[in-house]
């Protein structure tokens, strides 16, 4: 099985991009709790299609329907189930994905490994849809998290080869994040936010795609949550960052980079102030034996090209068992990153609370 996740709150997803909707089931929220619905619908549309020009041009309207766990405006503690009912479906872009295996798609694995019988259509249920009930479950899972004054932010770190400014490990400027929330992408500083989308522009103008890196900081997180071993925080937020598709690196703290330091300098010593334990420096992103030290967890992800690209390229036909040529037609996202920003937070929020509940 691969639809389910989770130890103290249990996620498990459904749906295919063309189907007729896609859902999520969460167990083991809180009774009680008010969720604040207008702010839910406002996470679902930064990541939602079709919103600007730098996104697939598919366009949903990605309101969720509560099937059942919520009563008298309280979660009710029983599994709680949204449903986005797909809307804007262009199946017929698809014909070809039968025998012409998109490169850097799910096409040909998905087809491997459920024998032909995959609905293939959109990507079917590998398509980067189904992290539209991810967002709707992290962003309740957020609420929950910040009544226990814990914060989720990230921001665009790299577009290709375009840089944001580089942010303070030990001290995150929450305002800051929070402002480039309401920007066209999340990206702190606004020179590198417009470079950013030259890029992603000019890629498009030329049928091709480009990835980058969003980097994600969790703020207020106590010392002393995660375990050792399998359970660890990074093994907790790297299997869920896993499960998005097209990521394909992740990192804490320095990440690679701490390799390239002496112990001397990659140690965060420790110091009080008043009765608060915190670290001079923060290369190990808040986490160490698996567990939280108190400091900002810090974590960024590697987001590929998006595959569909509108260049021709090279594949197989596994009707006629030949080689063949591809030229996709249909609504692609020329870059991935922007739009799943919310979609790293939204995990990290669900393995955070998973963790600390
Ligand atoms: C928010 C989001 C949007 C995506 N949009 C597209 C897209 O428009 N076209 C495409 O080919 N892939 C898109 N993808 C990526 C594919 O779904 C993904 O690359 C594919 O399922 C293969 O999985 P993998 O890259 O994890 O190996 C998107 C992914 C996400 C998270
Ligand atoms: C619809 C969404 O993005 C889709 C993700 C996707 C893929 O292959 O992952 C391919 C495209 O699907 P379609 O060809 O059906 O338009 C994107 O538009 C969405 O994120 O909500």
């Amino acid at each position: 099985m691969s639809g389910f996740w989770g130890n103290k709150l249990k996620i498990s997803i459904f749906g295919e991009s063309h189907g007729k909707g896609i859902g999520i089931t969460v167990d083991g929220l809180e009774s009680g709790f008010s969720v604040d619905f207008d702010e839910v619908q406002r996470e679902m549309e930064r990541r939602a299609p079709g919103r600007n020009s730098m996104s697939t041009a598919r366009k949903e309207g990605d309101k969720v329907e509560i099937m059942s766990g919520y009563f008298n405006e309280k979660t009710t503690g029983t599994p709680l189930c949204g449903v986005i009912f797909n809307q804007d479906t262009k199946s017929k872009d698809y014909t070809t994905q039968q025998i012409l295996m998109r490169p850097g798609h799910a096409d040909y694995p998905g087809h491997l490994r459920y024998n032909g019988f995959n609905d293939y259509r959109g990507g079917g249920h590998f398509s980067g849809r189904i992290t539209a009930p991810i967002v709707f479950a992290g962003a309740i899972c957020k609420q929950l998290l910040q009544a226990k004054g814990i914060e989720v932010v990230s921001h665009i770190k790299a577009i290709g080869e375009v840089e944001d400014k580089q942010i303070d490990y030990c001290s995150i400027d929450i305002e800051e994040f929070k402002k480039a929330q309401s920007k066209e992408m999340a990206v702190l500083d606004d020179e590198a936010l417009l470079k950013m989308k030259d890029k992603i522009l000019e890629v498009k103008q030329q049928e091709d795609s480009i990835g980058g890196v969003i980097e994600c900081a969790i703020i207020g997180v106590p010392g002393g949550v995660g375990n050792p071993f399998f359970d660890s925080v990074e093994s907790t937020i790297a299997h869920l960052a896993f499960s998005v598709p097209a990521v394909k690196a992740i990192e804490f703290g320095k990440g690679f980079d701490i390799t390239k330091l002496t112990g001397s300098k990659a140690n965060d010593e420790y110091y009080y102030e008043g009765d608060v334990v915190k670290t001079n420096t923060n290369n190990n992103g808040g986490i160490t034996g698996g567990i939280t030290n108190g400091m900002p967890i810090i974590f960024r992800v590697g987001i590929k090209p998006t595959p569909s690209i509108y260049k021709e390229q090279d594949t197989i036909n596994i009707s006629t068992k030949t080689n063949d040529k591809l030229k996709i037609v249909g609504r692609h996202d020329p870059c991935i990153v922007q739009r799943a920003v919310p979609v790293i937070e939204a995990i990290a929020a669900i393995g955070i609370y998973d963790l600390i509940k």
